[in-house]
Protein backbone atom coordinates (compact mmCIF):
# COMPACT_ATOMS: atom_id res chain seq x y z
CA UNK A 1 0.00 0.00 0.00
CA UNK A 2 1.14 3.92 -1.14
CA UNK A 3 2.04 5.69 1.82
CA UNK A 4 0.42 9.49 2.20
CA UNK A 5 3.26 11.68 3.40
CA UNK A 6 2.15 14.25 6.20
CA UNK A 7 1.64 16.87 3.19
CA UNK A 8 -0.49 14.69 2.03
CA UNK A 9 1.08 13.83 -0.99
CA UNK A 10 1.40 9.72 -2.47
CA UNK A 11 4.80 8.58 -2.28
CA UNK A 12 4.81 5.83 -4.94
CA UNK A 13 8.45 5.39 -5.27
CA UNK A 14 10.72 6.49 -7.93
CA UNK A 15 10.50 4.54 -11.32
CA UNK A 16 13.45 3.63 -13.04
CA UNK A 17 14.87 6.35 -15.60
CA UNK A 18 13.77 5.71 -19.26
CA UNK A 19 16.12 6.42 -21.56
CA UNK A 20 16.24 6.28 -25.71
CA UNK A 21 19.69 5.39 -27.30
CA UNK A 22 19.56 7.46 -30.28
CA UNK A 23 22.92 5.99 -32.70
CA UNK A 24 23.99 6.54 -35.97
CA UNK A 25 26.63 7.67 -38.01
CA UNK A 26 26.06 11.43 -37.58
CA UNK A 27 28.11 12.40 -40.59
CA UNK A 28 27.31 14.85 -39.88
CA UNK A 29 24.06 15.11 -36.96
CA UNK A 30 21.25 16.76 -38.74
CA UNK A 31 18.02 18.79 -37.60
CA UNK A 32 16.15 15.03 -38.97
CA UNK A 33 18.58 13.20 -36.10
CA UNK A 34 17.57 15.89 -33.09
CA UNK A 35 13.58 15.86 -34.25
CA UNK A 36 13.62 12.33 -34.81
CA UNK A 37 15.06 12.00 -30.54
CA UNK A 38 11.99 14.74 -29.37
CA UNK A 39 9.21 12.55 -31.07
CA UNK A 40 10.92 9.58 -29.45
CA UNK A 41 11.09 11.25 -26.00
CA UNK A 42 7.80 12.53 -26.27
CA UNK A 43 5.93 9.99 -27.95
CA UNK A 44 7.80 7.09 -26.08
CA UNK A 45 7.81 9.00 -22.51
CA UNK A 46 11.50 8.82 -22.21
CA UNK A 47 13.40 11.02 -19.44
CA UNK A 48 16.66 11.88 -21.76
CA UNK A 49 18.00 10.71 -25.43
CA UNK A 50 21.68 9.96 -25.59
CA UNK A 51 23.46 10.91 -29.43
CA UNK A 52 25.30 7.61 -29.79
CA UNK A 53 27.96 7.85 -32.75
CA UNK A 54 28.92 4.70 -33.99
CA UNK A 55 32.54 3.86 -34.14
CA UNK A 56 32.44 1.95 -38.01
CA UNK A 57 28.94 1.38 -38.46
CA UNK A 58 28.33 -2.14 -39.47
CA UNK A 59 25.95 -1.78 -42.60
CA UNK A 60 27.10 1.24 -43.85
CA UNK A 61 30.08 1.22 -47.27
CA UNK A 62 32.75 3.73 -47.23
CA UNK A 63 35.02 5.02 -44.12
CA UNK A 64 32.69 7.85 -42.26
CA UNK A 65 34.17 11.37 -40.98
CA UNK A 66 36.84 11.27 -38.15
CA UNK A 67 35.26 10.15 -35.07
CA UNK A 68 36.59 12.97 -32.92
CA UNK A 69 34.69 15.27 -35.63
CA UNK A 70 31.71 13.62 -35.23
CA UNK A 71 31.44 13.62 -31.68
CA UNK A 72 32.43 17.26 -31.48
CA UNK A 73 29.37 17.91 -34.08
CA UNK A 74 26.88 15.70 -31.42
CA UNK A 75 27.65 16.95 -28.54
CA UNK A 76 27.27 21.18 -30.47
CA UNK A 77 24.26 19.42 -31.27
CA UNK A 78 23.02 18.75 -28.18
CA UNK A 79 24.15 21.76 -26.02
CA UNK A 80 21.37 23.74 -24.26
CA UNK A 81 19.01 20.90 -24.46
CA UNK A 82 19.17 19.43 -20.80
CA UNK A 83 17.12 16.15 -22.29
CA UNK A 84 19.86 14.94 -24.57
CA UNK A 85 23.67 14.11 -24.59
CA UNK A 86 26.19 12.57 -26.30
CA UNK A 87 27.71 9.25 -25.55
CA UNK A 88 30.80 8.36 -26.78
CA UNK A 89 31.07 4.98 -25.66
CA UNK A 90 30.85 3.47 -29.42
CA UNK A 91 34.12 5.65 -30.31
CA UNK A 92 35.59 5.11 -27.10
CA UNK A 93 35.57 1.03 -27.57
CA UNK A 94 36.47 1.44 -31.54
CA UNK A 95 35.91 -1.25 -34.10
CA UNK A 96 32.50 -2.19 -35.31
CA UNK A 97 29.54 -0.93 -33.56
CA UNK A 98 27.48 -4.29 -32.93
CA UNK A 99 24.20 -2.94 -30.97
CA UNK A 100 24.65 -6.24 -29.27
CA UNK A 101 27.70 -5.21 -27.81
CA UNK A 102 26.64 -1.54 -26.65
CA UNK A 103 23.16 -2.89 -24.96
CA UNK A 104 25.30 -5.36 -23.14
CA UNK A 105 27.36 -2.76 -21.77
CA UNK A 106 24.94 0.01 -21.19
CA UNK A 107 23.16 -2.57 -19.22
CA UNK A 108 25.95 -3.76 -16.82
CA UNK A 109 27.00 0.15 -16.35
CA UNK A 110 23.54 1.30 -15.72
CA UNK A 111 21.78 -1.41 -14.25
CA UNK A 112 19.01 0.83 -13.09
CA UNK A 113 18.39 2.12 -16.41
CA UNK A 114 15.43 1.29 -18.47
CA UNK A 115 16.79 1.65 -22.25
CA UNK A 116 14.89 2.01 -25.52
CA UNK A 117 16.85 2.14 -29.12
CA UNK A 118 14.93 4.60 -31.50
CA UNK A 119 15.53 4.06 -35.51
CA UNK A 120 14.16 5.68 -38.19
CA UNK A 121 11.30 4.19 -40.14
CA UNK A 122 13.27 3.18 -43.03
CA UNK A 123 15.21 0.80 -40.30
CA UNK A 124 12.37 -0.95 -38.84
CA UNK A 125 11.83 -3.80 -41.80
CA UNK A 126 15.92 -4.36 -41.94
CA UNK A 127 15.73 -5.41 -37.71
CA UNK A 128 15.34 -8.86 -38.70
CA UNK A 129 19.36 -8.36 -40.00
CA UNK A 130 20.98 -6.73 -37.16
CA UNK A 131 23.99 -9.29 -35.12
CA UNK A 132 22.23 -11.14 -32.77
CA UNK A 133 19.24 -9.37 -32.64
CA UNK A 134 17.35 -12.45 -30.86
CA UNK A 135 19.38 -11.56 -27.77
CA UNK A 136 18.54 -7.71 -28.61
CA UNK A 137 15.49 -7.67 -27.66
CA UNK A 138 15.79 -9.75 -24.32
CA UNK A 139 17.56 -6.74 -22.93
CA UNK A 140 15.80 -3.57 -24.52
CA UNK A 141 13.24 -1.95 -26.66
CA UNK A 142 13.00 -0.07 -29.62
CA UNK A 143 10.90 2.95 -30.55
CA UNK A 144 9.95 3.21 -34.38
CA UNK A 145 9.65 6.47 -35.91
CA UNK A 146 6.61 6.31 -37.57
CA UNK A 147 6.57 8.01 -41.57
CA UNK A 148 3.47 10.12 -41.90
CA UNK A 149 1.45 8.47 -44.97
CA UNK A 150 3.71 4.91 -44.85
CA UNK A 151 2.21 1.80 -43.84
CA UNK A 152 3.44 0.70 -39.98
CA UNK A 153 6.72 -1.22 -40.88
CA UNK A 154 6.21 -2.88 -37.51
CA UNK A 155 3.47 -5.38 -38.34
CA UNK A 156 5.83 -7.07 -40.96
CA UNK A 157 7.80 -7.39 -38.37
CA UNK A 158 8.40 -11.47 -36.53
CA UNK A 159 7.61 -11.70 -32.47
CA UNK A 160 8.80 -10.99 -30.28
CA UNK A 161 10.26 -8.21 -32.13
CA UNK A 162 7.20 -6.52 -33.15
CA UNK A 163 6.08 -6.80 -29.39
CA UNK A 164 9.54 -5.12 -28.60
CA UNK A 165 9.08 -2.11 -30.63
CA UNK A 166 7.08 1.07 -29.99
CA UNK A 167 5.90 2.91 -32.98
CA UNK A 168 5.79 7.15 -32.38
CA UNK A 169 4.77 9.75 -35.55
CA UNK A 170 7.41 12.07 -36.21
CA UNK A 171 6.82 14.92 -39.26
CA UNK A 172 8.45 13.70 -42.56
CA UNK A 173 11.66 15.64 -42.57
CA UNK A 174 13.37 14.85 -45.90
CA UNK A 175 16.87 15.43 -44.41
CA UNK A 176 20.14 13.15 -45.13
CA UNK A 177 23.72 13.05 -44.08
CA UNK A 178 24.39 11.98 -47.36
CA UNK A 179 22.33 15.06 -48.93
CA UNK A 180 24.23 17.47 -46.58
CA UNK A 181 27.87 16.40 -47.42
CA UNK A 182 26.75 16.68 -51.37
CA UNK A 183 25.47 20.18 -50.89
CA UNK A 184 29.22 20.95 -49.23
CA UNK A 185 31.01 19.31 -52.16
CA UNK A 186 28.72 21.50 -54.51
CA UNK A 187 29.45 24.60 -52.69
CA UNK A 188 25.57 24.89 -51.88
CA UNK A 189 23.80 26.39 -48.10
CA UNK A 190 23.67 23.72 -45.44
CA UNK A 191 22.08 26.31 -43.10
CA UNK A 192 19.27 25.26 -41.21
CA UNK A 193 19.82 21.77 -42.33
CA UNK A 194 21.77 21.12 -39.31
CA UNK A 195 21.79 23.17 -35.79
CA UNK A 196 23.78 26.76 -35.45
CA UNK A 197 26.59 25.17 -33.84
CA UNK A 198 26.92 22.20 -35.58
CA UNK A 199 27.32 24.61 -39.20
CA UNK A 200 29.78 26.63 -37.49
CA UNK A 201 31.54 23.66 -36.61
CA UNK A 202 31.52 22.22 -40.08
CA UNK A 203 32.87 25.78 -41.52
CA UNK A 204 35.54 26.57 -38.68
CA UNK A 205 36.70 23.01 -39.94
CA UNK A 206 36.41 23.21 -43.43
CA UNK A 207 34.59 19.31 -43.46
CA UNK A 208 32.75 17.77 -46.63
CA UNK A 209 34.55 20.40 -48.64
CA UNK A 210 35.71 19.19 -52.57
CA UNK A 211 39.03 17.92 -52.57
CA UNK A 212 41.80 20.58 -53.32
N1 LIG B 1 15.39 12.76 -41.67
C1 LIG B 1 15.27 11.77 -40.80
N2 LIG B 1 14.08 11.52 -40.18
C2 LIG B 1 13.98 10.49 -39.28
N3 LIG B 1 14.97 9.65 -38.93
C3 LIG B 1 16.18 9.85 -39.52
C4 LIG B 1 16.39 10.90 -40.48
N4 LIG B 1 17.67 10.84 -40.89
C5 LIG B 1 18.23 9.80 -40.24
N5 LIG B 1 17.36 9.20 -39.42
C6 LIG B 1 17.58 8.04 -38.54
O1 LIG B 1 18.67 8.38 -37.69
C7 LIG B 1 19.49 7.23 -37.42
C8 LIG B 1 20.94 7.53 -37.76
O2 LIG B 1 21.03 7.87 -39.11
P1 LIG B 1 22.39 8.22 -39.88
O3 LIG B 1 23.39 8.81 -38.94
O4 LIG B 1 22.81 7.08 -40.70
O5 LIG B 1 21.85 9.46 -40.78
P2 LIG B 1 21.46 9.50 -42.31
O6 LIG B 1 21.04 10.91 -42.58
O7 LIG B 1 20.51 8.39 -42.65
O8 LIG B 1 22.91 9.23 -42.95
P3 LIG B 1 23.37 8.87 -44.44
O9 LIG B 1 22.66 9.79 -45.39
O10 LIG B 1 24.86 9.12 -44.40
O11 LIG B 1 23.02 7.41 -44.65
C9 LIG B 1 18.86 6.09 -38.25
O12 LIG B 1 18.02 5.34 -37.37
C10 LIG B 1 18.05 6.81 -39.31
O13 LIG B 1 16.94 6.03 -39.75
O1 LIG C 1 24.10 -4.19 -34.70
C1 LIG C 1 23.72 -4.22 -35.88
O2 LIG C 1 23.73 -5.28 -36.56
C2 LIG C 1 23.28 -2.91 -36.53
C3 LIG C 1 22.91 -2.87 -37.88
C4 LIG C 1 22.54 -1.66 -38.44
C5 LIG C 1 22.53 -0.50 -37.65
N1 LIG C 1 22.86 -0.58 -36.35
C6 LIG C 1 22.86 0.63 -35.52
O3 LIG C 1 21.78 1.49 -35.88
C7 LIG C 1 22.18 2.85 -35.76
C8 LIG C 1 21.88 3.56 -37.08
O4 LIG C 1 22.72 3.03 -38.07
P1 LIG C 1 23.15 3.88 -39.38
O5 LIG C 1 23.88 2.88 -40.22
O6 LIG C 1 21.87 4.37 -39.99
O7 LIG C 1 24.00 5.02 -38.92
C9 LIG C 1 23.66 2.83 -35.40
O8 LIG C 1 23.77 3.00 -33.99
C10 LIG C 1 24.12 1.44 -35.79
O9 LIG C 1 25.21 0.95 -35.01
C11 LIG C 1 23.21 -1.74 -35.77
Amino acid sequence: MDSITPEGVREQGERPRRVGIMGGTFDPIHTGHLLAAEAAREGAGLDEVWLLPASVPPHKQGAATDGEHRWRMTVAAAEGNDFLRGCDLELRKGGVSYTIDTVLLLRERFPDTQFSFIIGGDMVAYLPNWHRIDEIVEQIRFVGLQRPGYPNAAEGLPDPLRRALTMVPMPLVDISSTDIRERRRQGRSIRYLVPDAVYRYIEGNGLYEPES
